[in-house]
């Protein structure tokens, strides 16, 4: 069945003009059945307006209950009491995330947002790399595309591929992400670059996490096992990940927080970015959870700093 078309199934109203509602509801891939509406008093307020789809098949309670059955059974602690307990008066934000490849990033996101780490829901992936498949076929889907369709998570194509039918610009893709009440937007392992439109639509609330020591190894040409091999041949001692701001060049956006690795004399590219990459979940997850608790401020030259959450006057 081919499901790049098909969205999901059920009557389909828009508040946007139809053309352009139907060429987003063309961009998006749904799981074909929401799994069973458990509809419980903590996800019933969640409920979002989505000018896409007809409110009885496709809201966030529905994809929130969804997954809160699978997942449910790894949270620990009583969800409607502890989770919401530290963040009472915050409320939960909603994220997308970007991947092109692998998405082990994307999935230590998930698992933190399930697990109540992260105050927030990642309602929508964003991927260049989405190869539209029966509904049986999930091999030549990239990791972080596959990973969503089983946790319910709709995903959208950005950029389409040249040979696509329909054109799907960038102020098609802010409308959509608007649509699903997007907070923030995170890049994880997504090698395409940011349009302008994105980052003028979501100012302060793009962020990117990149395998090296910003600003050493960055911009065009750096990306996956290319830094890593750069590193290496440059005999630094030291590497690591930089999670910063995107802004309209590739890594020039201001730094929000890095965690060192050391490289040692032997280390195979492999190796360094075995060592990075699991200092990239916790990192990721970590500045997710502050973002979510909005606990984020900025320095008096505009360098973006972390409060702790155990003491608010020490930063990172
Ligand atoms: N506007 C921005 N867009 C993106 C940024 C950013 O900082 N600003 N970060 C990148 C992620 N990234 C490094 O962290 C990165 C990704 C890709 C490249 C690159 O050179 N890409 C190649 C194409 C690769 C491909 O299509 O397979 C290229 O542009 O020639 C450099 C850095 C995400 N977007
Ligand atoms: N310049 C961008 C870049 O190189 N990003 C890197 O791609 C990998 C994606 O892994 P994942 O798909 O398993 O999260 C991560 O190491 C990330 O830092």
């Amino acid at each position: 069945m081919e499901t790049q078309n098909i969205v999901h199934r059920g009557s389909f109203h828009s508040a946007f003009p139809s053309i352009l509602s139907r060429k987003i509801h063309r961009a998006l891939t749904l799981p074909i059945h929401s799994s069973s509406k458990i509809h419980s008093s903590k996800w019933a307020s969640l409920k979002i307006h989505c000018p896409f789809y007809s409110d009885t098949l496709l809201t966030k309670t529905n994809l929130q209950c969804s997954r809160k059955s699978v997942d449910k059974v790894k949270y620990k602690g009583i969800p409607d009491i502890e989770e919401d307990k530290p963040k009472a008066n915050i409320r939960r934000k909603n994220i997308a995330v970007f991947v092109s490849g692998g998405g082990s990033n994307f999935r230590s996101i998930y698992e933190a947002t399930v697990d109540g780490s992260v105050h927030g829901d990642i309602v929508v992936l964003v991927t260049n790399n989405h190869v539209p498949q029966s509904m049986y076929a999930y091999d030549a889907d990239c990791g972080g595309a596959e990973y969503a369709r089983d946790k319910h998570i709709p995903i959208i194509v950005f950029p389409k591929k040249k040979d696509a039918q329909e054109v799907f610009s960038a102020e098609d893709l802010v409308i959509a992400l608007r649509s699903f009440k997007v907070d923030f937007i995170l890049l994880a392992g997504y090698l395409k670059l940011i349009p302008s439109e994105l980052i003028r639509a979501y100012p302060k609330s793009i962020l990117n996490i990149h395998p090296s020591l910003l600003p050493a190894f960055g911009g065009k040409g750096y990306y996956g096992m290319k830094v890593h091999k750069a590193v290496i041949a440059s005999g630094a001692r030291y590497s690591g990940a930089t999670i910063h701001y995107v802004d309209e060049q590739y890594d020039t956006g201001r730094i929000l927080a890095q965690r060192v690795v050391p490289v040692l004399a032997k280390d195979t590219a492999e190796e360094l970015a075995a060592r990075v990459l699991r200092e990239e979940h916790k990192l990721y997850v970590e500045v997710a959870a502050a973002l979510c608790e909005e606990r984020i401020t900025y320095r008096e030259d505009g360098v973006p700093l972390i409060q702790s959450k155990e003491n608010p006057n020490n930063y990172r």
